[in-house]
């Protein structure tokens, strides 16, 4: 594998990989960019069938954190870790965890990390004894508790800017929303929504979380598929990704789209596709910053209070995407795009580099 050539491709300058033979580590950190502060992002633990493949991931997701980041004005560049997840089933998890922080210690605060997929809250408490550079420890070591209310909270808000925008109306009293997956960040989203007496439809493979949305919020539950046809005002995609592709496009009748879901749109082209077709799309990492607003308070000092109130600016930034892509007819994910790197061109000061 060509690194230098991947690290051209995701415009990169620093990736730092680190194998620890005692313990089975094999890991990697991609620090795209530290103009606005630290790289900032999660620490995956999985198993690939290609190192190449563990790579562009980190590539990739590092990448994306600095636009979410920079989007919903957090002082943090976008950093990610994979650690490769040892073949044999037999090795210590708490050692390996701990080598990984030592590795992170050592980037000298360059990088912070965080759960992701394959981390909980245990592997950042076993982090945490060997740096200070790791968020998402666990509440009763001062940490900020689970994202998912919060980034619930951000959609909700979200999903107001876009019916202000396009319906002209300030409140979602009536508004017709359908859900689709109403796991941790979906369940909240319901919530939400039912306490401003939105309508709610629903669609989840597990059909006790589907129950559990029509019992304590009266939604009404529809199939996996006719999720994506339902006569309504807001689709939320809160499932998995690529939710936005050839088959679910040309079915959309809501004309707003504002979920919590990474990665909704399968291509661009699909963005470009819900443009043409007159459909609001909120972008994903504008709608669903409200849990890394959360978790990102750590570094400065946990405050919940902080946490609502900065995640309730989500409302000014989805606003924002939607009138200057109506005002200048560019799909809103290339609007948000832009606004990220309009603003990371701004910036004349050098890296972030720690405090001497
Ligand atoms: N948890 C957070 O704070 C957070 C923050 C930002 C982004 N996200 C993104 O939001 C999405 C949801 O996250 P989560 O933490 O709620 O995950 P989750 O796993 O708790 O919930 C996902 C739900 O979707 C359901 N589902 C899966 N496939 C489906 C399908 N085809 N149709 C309908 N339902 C389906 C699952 O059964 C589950 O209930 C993910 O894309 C995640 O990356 C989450």
């Amino acid at each position: 594998m060509d690194v230098f050539e991947r690290m051209t491709d995701y415009d990169y300058g620093e990736v730092h990989l680190k194998r620890d033979a005692g313990t089975g580590l094999r890991a990697i950190v991609a620090i795209h960019d530290t103009r606005l502060g630290p790289a900032l992002g999660g620490c995956r633990f999985l198993s690939y069938a290609r190192e190449e493949d563990a790579v562009v991931d980190a590539l990739r997701l590092a990448r994306g954190m600095t636009y979410k980041a920079a989007l919903a004005g957090i002082p943090h560049g976008g950093g990610k870790s994979v650690l490769i997840k040892p073949p044999t089933p037999h090795f210590d998890r708490a050692a390996l965890f701990l080598a990984f922080g030592r590795f992170v210690e050592d980037l000298g605060g360059r990088y912070i990390t965080a759960e992701d997929s394959g981390t909980g809250l245990e592997d950042m408490d076993v982090i945490r004894t060997v740096t200070k550079n790791v968020c998402g420890v666990d509440q009763r070591n001062g940490g900020s508790g689970d994202p998912s209310p919060f980034t619930a909270l951000g959609v909700r808000r979200g999903i107001e800017a876009c019916v202000k925008f396009r319906l002209g109306r300030g409140s979602l009293e009536g508004i017709h929303v359908a859900v689709q997956g109403v796991g941790h960040v979906g369940y909240h989203l319901c919530k939400e929504l039912h306490a401003t007496g939105a309508r709610i439809s629903v669609a989840d493979v597990d059909p006790l979380k589907a129950e559990r949305a029509k019992r304590e919020f009266d939604a009404t539950i529809v199939s996996l598929d006719q999720i994506f046809d339902v006569e309504c005002d807001v689709l939320a995609p809160c499932a998995l990704g690529s939710a936005l592709n050839d088959q679910t496009v040309p079915r959309i009748k809501a004309g707003i789209i504002a979920g919590a879901a990474n990665n909704q749109l399968a291509t661009p082209s699909h963005g470009d596709d819900l443009n043409a077709r007159g459909i609001l799309y909120a972008p994903d990492y504008a709608i669903n910053a409200g849990g890394l607003i959360n978790v990102a308070l750590e570094v400065e000092g946990y405050d919940v209070d902080k946490a609502r109130e900065r995640t309730h600016k989500i409302y000014d930034t989805v606003y924002e995407i939607a009138e200057r892509s109506s005002k200048t007819l560019t799909p809103t994910y290339r609007v948000a795009d832009l606004m990220v790197e309009e603003k990371l061109a701004r910036l004349a000061k050098p890296s972030w580099q720690p405090r001497s």
